[in-house]
């Protein structure tokens, strides 16, 4: 059986600055994979890349057995890939209803109903503006928006920036739930120790090269290795 995602040697520039060299990875059906690395070290830029937001030179992205590479943004979503991009990106001026409204996908188990059931604080808030949401609110917004699409795979890119530790953890347990529900998720975190309790699979990159590639627990009991690579993160 084809992976979910299968991204092969990409070289991915901004101009003329190269900032992936040669990136692969992949995500089998049903697993959790985190991306880890340092501050500027090309993981945004991998999922720009997949999602031809900034198309990769070279290499390939294969979504669902099909190949995807520069293919529109739109077709790549479209194709079942839900992305929350870094800083959420919620509409400030709408109401948490209102940015729930999108086309209804109504091939999957997400639905506006299930939705508030799984984020019954979304329900609470449903006629609040989404910018006087707290951030773990915006966070829990954006990740609901992605799931109406009922996508196969759903990226989520460093979804425990900038929340309280408290926060964080429940951000972690939705994403556990998702899992739990089958879906394949590509989990982006700097936070290493939080990513790697969750996730079946890890990867580091470095400077725009991976430097792991392996099992997330094995990572997770080599502290010291984990530091050299990727940084310890404050919070576990
Ligand atoms: N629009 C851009 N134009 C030029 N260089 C960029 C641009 N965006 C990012 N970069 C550079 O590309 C490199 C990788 O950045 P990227 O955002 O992918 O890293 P990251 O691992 O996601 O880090 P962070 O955790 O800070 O988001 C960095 O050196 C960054 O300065």
């Amino acid at each position: 059986m084809s992976a979910v995602l299968n991204v092969e040697g990409l070289h991915t520039y901004y101009g003329k600055s190269h900032i992936l060299h040669g990136v692969s990875l992949k995500v089998e059906e049903g697993e959790l994979v985190a991306l880890l690395g340092r501050n500027g070290a090309g993981k945004t830029t991998t999922m720009r890349s997949v999602m031809s937001l900034t198309p990769p030179k070279s290499g390939s992205v294969k979504l669902f057995g099909k190949d995807l590479t520069r293919a529109s943004p739109h077709k790549i979503a479209v194709s079942g890939v839900g992305y929350v991009p870094e800083g959420r990106k919620i509409f400030g001026h709408m109401t948490v209803h209102e940015n729930l409204q999108v086309p209804p996908d109504t091939s999957g188990p997400w639905t506006i109903e299930t939705i508030y059931e799984l984020f019954p604080r979304l329900y609470e808030r449903r006629t609040s503006k989404g910018g006087r949401l707290s951030g773990g609110e915006q966070e829990m917004l954006a990740i609901a928006r992605a799931l109406l699409l009922n996508p196969k795979l759903l990226i989520l890119d460093e979804p425990s920036q900038g929340l309280a530790p408290v926060i964080v953890q429940e951000v972690m347990r939705t994403i556990a739930r998702m899992k739990k529900e089958g879906m394949s998720v590509l989990l982006v975190e700097q936070n290493a120790m939080l990513a790697l309790q969750l996730a079946d699979r890890a990867y580091v990159l470095s400077d725009g090269e991976m430097v792991y590639d392996g099992s997330a627990d094995e990572l997770r009991a080599d502290k010291a290795r984990m530091e050299a690579l990727a940084g310890v993160s404050h919070t576990a």
